[in-house]
C-alpha cells in the first residue's frame, strides 16, 4: 500500500504530530513546509493529509477538517507576533507580513481592524532579518522564528492574546484537512492518536527542540504545555467560526463555506 503523505508546518508546535507520525514512518512520508505554501500542495495532489492554515480551508471548496485535533491557543500563543517598531499602536501605517503565514495575515488585519480601528497598509515582510530595519512601522512574525527575535524596542502583540480579549475564545491557526471524497479510512484516529505519543512524550520534544532552536528547554515545555493546544473541541469551533464571520467581513475569504468534518 502506498504510504500517506502528510504536509506539516516545521514549527515546534507541530512537533508533537511528527513525534506520533514518526513513530509510523513505515505508514507515513512526512513533507515538511510553511504554512503558505501547503495549501497548494495539497491541490496538486502532492499530499493526501495537511495543516491547513484556517484561512486556507475558508478560501477554498472541497476540503474537510478531520475531527479532534488542531493547533490552537486560548490566550497567549507566544510565536504569532505583532513587533511595533513606532511609538504607539495608534501610529502603525505599514505592517509588513510574515510571507510563510496565511491564517496569521488576516488575524492581524482583524486585530488591528477590529480591536484598533487601524487600516494601515500592509506590505510583504520577505526576510525575517529585516524587521531591525525600520522599512515598515509593525511586522508580522510567526513560528519558531517569532520566539527568537530581540523584543527590545518593540511594541509587541501576542495575537493569541489579542484574539482571546477580542473575543473571549480560542484561536484556531491550523486545522487538519484532506480532500472530500479522498476515500482515505482513519485519519482522526491516525491524528489522535499521534498527538497522543507526542503529547506523552513533550519532556523529550522540549529537549530537542530547546537544542535545535537554541532556547531553554523550560521555556520549550511552557509554549508546548501551556500556549499550545492540540485540540479542536467545541469551543475551539466557536472561535473558528467567529474568525470566519470576521475574515469574511473584511473579504478575506470566500462567502458560504461550511465547517465540515471529514467522517471516514
Ligand atoms: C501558532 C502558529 O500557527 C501556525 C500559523 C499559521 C499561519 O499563520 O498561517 C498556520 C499554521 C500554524 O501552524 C505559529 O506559526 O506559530
Amino acid at each position: 500500500m502506498d504510504k500517506l503523505k502528510i504536509g506539516v508546518v516545521p514549527y515546534m508546535n507541530a512537533k508533537p504530530f511528527i513525534y506520533g507520525f514518526l513513530k509510523k514512518a513505515d505508514q507515513i512520508d512526512i513533507v515538511y513546509g510553511v504554512p503558505s505554501v501547503l495549501p497548494e500542495m495539497l491541490v496538486n495532489d502532492e499530499l493526501d493529509l495537511i495543516s491547513m492554515p484556517s484561512v486556507g480551508y475558508f478560501r477554498s471548496t472541497g476540503y474537510e477538517i478531520i475531527p479532534g485535533s488542531a493547533i490552537a491557543s486560548n490566550g497567549l500563543v507566544e510565536s504569532v507576533k505583532l513587533f511595533i517598531k513606532v511609538p504607539s499602536i495608534e501610529k502603525i501605517r505599514t505592517v509588513a507580513l510574515d510571507r510563510d503565514s496565511m491564517t496569521s495575515c488576516v488575524l492581524t488585519k482583524v486585530i488591528l481592524g477590529k480591536k484598533y480601528s487601524l487600516k494601515p497598509e500592509y506590505i510583504v515582510l520577505e526576510d525575517k532579518q529585516k524587521i531591525y530595519n525600520e522599512y515598515a512601522d509593525a511586522f508580522l512574525v510567526i513560528g519558531d522564528d517569532a520566539m527568537n527575535v530581540r523584543e527590545e524596542g518593540f511594541i509587541v502583540l501576542d495575537l493569541g492574546q489579542e484574539w482571546k480579549e477580542l473575543t473571549g475564545l480560542p484561536f484556531v491557526y491550523a486545522v487538519w484537512v484532506a480532500k472530500s471524497g479522498s476515500g482515505l479510512q482513519g485519519l482522526s484516529k491516525l491524528i489522535i492518536d499521534a498527538k497522543e505519543c507526542g503529547i506523552k512524550s513533550l519532556d523529550e520534544i522540549a529537549d530537542v527542540e530547546a537544542a535545535r532552536l537554541g532556547m531553554k528547554k523550560e521555556r520549550c515545555l511552557w509554549y508546548l504545555k501551556e500556549s499550545i493546544k492540540y485540540n479542536l473541541d467545541e469551543q475551539e469551533i466557536r472561535g473558528l467560526k467567529s474568525f470566519y464571520n470576521y475574515a469574511l467581513e473584511m473579504g478575506e475569504v470566500k462567502d458560504g463555506v461550511k465547517i465540515e468534518f471529514y467522517n471516514q
